[in-house]
């Protein structure tokens, strides 16, 4: 059966989890493809990211969010060619009918921990098109001591390069669900691009203007996003197809994974970037960290071939990838960058 003849939308009520320890790989690209069909979000456990290195970059993102505000608007990412850096509160706008979102972040891309000859522009880096260019990171004066500026970048990276490698590991299933050969996505994410954002935000208690959410209700622009979320704090909200928000409550030793615009493009929204927001009413601070995972910028985005039938004729022109997602930014900070 093509696939296109399996699109459907569906009331969903809650969001599966996957096993990525599951060695039957048939079974669990069946598993992918259904929670693609039906949800677009999915959960997976034993992804392998040591809880060291996840209870590590949490303790640095707490930390550098509490710098001073002055500290953390030198790195404004108004400032870089590359949207890296800092934004501050209500600065991202992703739900144009909304007034800000009420988040904080840092932005920061691929970067090797341990530079090359001492070169922090490593190959990978200078090949990564268009959004390509280095990380700004809080200098030691920032931070007061050459310790805590040398250990939030190195955690930082150390989970970005692990989250780096549950994508790579994703990409071969996501082939599999879509009943293609493993491999296809290989030469599509020679250098994929995959921008982290550590997130903030604050309480918001009291009557909430639902135009001033934590982050308001947007599809992701890349392929797919891998999230963590901090334990004991519910705020992601999934819309089913219905338009009821389903929670999408942080399950301890898991990652969300849901897919972006970039994904539905190529099934020609046969697999689902489906709509999601985040309010954090519960009194105390979230953080969050979703790592959005592109193909290659250069790579040229078109409907693959079992997503397309005489009913269901491609819905969106072909666009690169890098031109695509730098359009999106731009709208989302209203940016002429
Ligand atoms: O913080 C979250 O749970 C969601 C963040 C999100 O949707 C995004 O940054 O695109
Ligand atoms: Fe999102």
């Amino acid at each position: 059966m093509s696939l296109a003849s399996q699109a459907k939308d569906v009331t969903f009520d809650s969001i599966p989890i996957v096993d990525l320890g599951n060695l039957d790989k048939v079974a669990l690209a069946r598993e992918v493809r259904t929670a693609c069909i039906e949800v677009g979000f999915f959960y997976v456990k034993n992804h392998g990211i040591p809880g060291q290195i996840v209870s590590n970059v949490t303790s640095s993102i707490a930390r550098y969010f509490a710098l001073p505000s002055e500290t953390k608007m030198k790195l404004h990412h108004k400032t870089t060619p590359n949207f890296k850096g800092y934004s501050p509160l209500l600065d991202a706008n992703i739900d144009p009918t909304n007034n800000g979102d009420n988040h904080e972040g840092y932005e920061l891309g691929w970067e090797a921990l341990t530079p090359p000859n001492g070169n922090s522009l490593d190959e990978k880096r200078l090949n990564d098109g268009e959004m390509s260019g280095a990380n700004v990171w809080p200098s030691e004066a920032d931070w007061g001591t050459p310790e805590e500026a040398k250990r939030f970048r190195e955690d930082m990276l150390a989970y970005y390069h692990e989250a780096v490698r549950v994508g790579r590991h994703l990409f071969p299933l996501f082939a599999l669900a879509l009943e293609l050969e493993e491999r296809y996505f290989d030469d599509k994410t020679r250098n994929s691009a995959a921008i982290m954002r550590a997130l903030h935000y604050p309480p918001q208690t009291g009557p909430v203007d639902d135009r001033t959410v934590g982050i308001g209700a947007h599809t992701d622009f890349e392929f797919f996003t891998i999230l963590w979320q901090q334990p004991g704090i519910q705020a992601l909200q999934v819309l089913n197809a219905s338009k009821q928000w389903v929670d999408a409550p942080s399950i301890d030793g898991t990652l969300v994974i849901n897919l972006g615009d970039q994904f539905a493009r190529w099934t020609n929204d046969v697999f689902k970037s489906t709509v999601h927001r985040a309010i954090n009413r519960t009194g105390a601070e979230r953080y969050s960290i979703p790592l959005f995972f592109g193909t290659d910028y250069d790579v040229n985005i078109e409907p693959i071939e079992s997503c397309v039938s005489s009913d269901r004729p491609p819905k969106y022109p072909p666009v690169t990838a890098g031109d695509y997602v730098k359009q999106r930014l731009r709208d989302m900070y209203h940016s002429e960058q």
